[in-house]
Parts: structure tokens; sequence; C-alpha cells
């Protein structure tokens, strides 16, 4: 149970470090607080809720990947190497791709209620 407590400090401790250090992870949670927001000012139904959450998830999920790989990354090849450089720019297009997915996901919902 203690060794259970303590796995879910070390995510905690994870989140804590994508937080203060990625800029853009920052600014897609405040990007998802604010579609929260949102969403509940339209009283949005449960099947709109599932994707809106399916949406922060993946964009978040991959935000701390891309963290995880940069990290790693850095940690062996210090020094400038073009497989190291393919590899964060790789990373960094998976969560284009999935933040493209959630404005999308997001355009469908909310534009309609907008217009
Ligand atoms: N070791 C390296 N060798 C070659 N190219 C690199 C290397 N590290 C970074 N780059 C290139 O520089 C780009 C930016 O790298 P950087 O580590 O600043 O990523 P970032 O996404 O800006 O990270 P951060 O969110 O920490 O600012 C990479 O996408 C890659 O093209």
């Amino acid at each position: 149970m203690k060794k259970f407590l303590k796995s879910f400090i070390y995510s905690f401790n994870g989140l804590s470090y994508a937080f203060r250090t990625q800029l853009s992870f920052r600014v897609h949670c405040l990007a998802a607080v604010l579609v929260v927001l949102l969403g509940l000012y339209f009283k949005l139904n449960s099947y709109e809720w599932l994707w809106i959450a399916i949406a922060i998830a993946v964009v978040v999920i991959l935000e701390l990947v891309n963290t995880a790989i940069e990290i790693l990354v850095d940690l062996v090849s210090p020094e400038q190497n073009p497989k190291a450089g393919a590899i964060k720019d790789v990373a960094s297009a998976a969560v284009l791709i999935g933040g493209l997915m959630a404005l999308v996901i997001g355009l469908i919902i909310f534009v309609p209620k907008l217009i």
C-alpha cells in the first residue's frame, strides 16, 4: 500500500516538473481549464463532455511524453546530434497532431453553440 501511494507521489512530481519547466504544458492546462468553464457555461451533454475529456487527456498525455523524451534526449545526447534533434522534432510533431485534433473537437462542439 505504501509503495502504491509512493508511486502516486512520483507521478505528481512528474506533473509538477512538467508544469514548472514547460511553457507549452502550462498553456495547454490553461486552455483545458477555459474549455471546461466554457463547457459548464454551455451545459454540454455527457456525449460532448466525453469528447472534451478525451481531447484534454490526449493533449496532456502527449505533452508529458514529449517532456519525458526531451529530458531523455538531453541526458543521453547533451551535444548536438541530428538524430537527437529528429527525436525531439518527431515527439513535438505528436503533440502538434494531438493539439490539432483537440482543436477540431472543440470547434465541432462549440462553434454551433456560438453561432
Ligand atoms: N541535442 C540536439 N541535437 C540536435 N538538435 C537538437 C538537440 N536538442 C534540440 N535540438 C533541436 O532544437 C529544437 C528545440 O529543442 P529544445 O530542447 O529547445 O526543445 P523545446 O521543444 O524548445 O523544449 P523546451 O520546451 O524545453 O523549450 C528541437 O526540436 C531540435 O530540432
